[in-house]
């Protein structure tokens, strides 16, 4: 659906982020960040924009001649941050909080390109609402595996989906890459083109 004209980096480890892009067609070579997320200040949205920044500008130091993309995604609710879960008591814990209410999955996207002085980064959010979850449930769910790598310990794109009642907003977003504004981006700085279809 794209053709590539300057292949970039994704500068992440994310499987979710390539398949999504990979998806579109798009050529890149991924290239995870080594950066630790170090605790940042700010609003829920700051502190995402800051953990997407860093990721890029860690890679584009290594890439300083290509575009780098990356992104940090984060549930909120009631002003609590949720990441990755720790582990299997952090998932349930997690999981009970989520369980009947409405929470924010909140995607900061970073693209730079380091020798032309380039830099743009936003948040995306998306309003997730939970289903009543039981314990059986929630227990059920963690012992899948699903949730350890995943902020809010949960995937919508896999089981994860069973426990979700509605989303409002960008599907893409919540599964770790909002699409549509990523491909403003990589569209407008000439990095990929739509692949124009020929009348047969
Ligand atoms: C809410 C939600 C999150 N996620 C994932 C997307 C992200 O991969 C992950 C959040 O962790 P991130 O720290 O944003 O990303 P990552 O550590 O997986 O990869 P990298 O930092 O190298 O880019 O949670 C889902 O896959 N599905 C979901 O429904």
């Amino acid at each position: 659906m794209f053709t590539t004209r300057e292949p970039f980096v994704l500068a992440s480890a994310s499987p979710r982020r390539r398949e999504l892009l990979q998806g579109l067609g798009l050529q890149f070579d991924v290239f995870p960040s080594d950066g630790v997320e170090w605790p940042a200040h700010g609003s829920p949205g700051e502190q995402v924009r800051v953990w997407a920044r860093r990721k890029v500008q860690s890679v584009c130091r290594r890439f300083p001649d290509r575009w780098v993309l990356g992104a940090d995604t984060i549930v909120v609710l009631g002003g609590a941050v949720f990441g990755k879960p720790l582990d299997r008591e952090d998932a349930a814990r997690c999981l009970r909080e989520l369980s009947g209410r409405t929470h924010e999955v909140m995607t900061a996207v970073c693209l730079a390109h380091a020798a032309r002085h380039m830099q743009f980064e936003r948040a995306v959010r998306t309003q997730v609402t939970f289903k009543d979850l039981s314990s059986a449930e929630i227990d059920a769910y963690v012992d899948t595996g699903e949730p350890y790598d995943k902020a809010g310990a949960y995937g919508i794109q896999g089981m994860g989906a069973c426990l979700v009642r509605s989303i409002h907003g960008s599907y893409t977003n919540v599964v770790g890459l909002p699409l549509c504004e990523t491909l403003e981006w990589i569209c407008r700085f000439g990095i990929a083109a739509p692949t124009t279809t020929r009348a047969l």
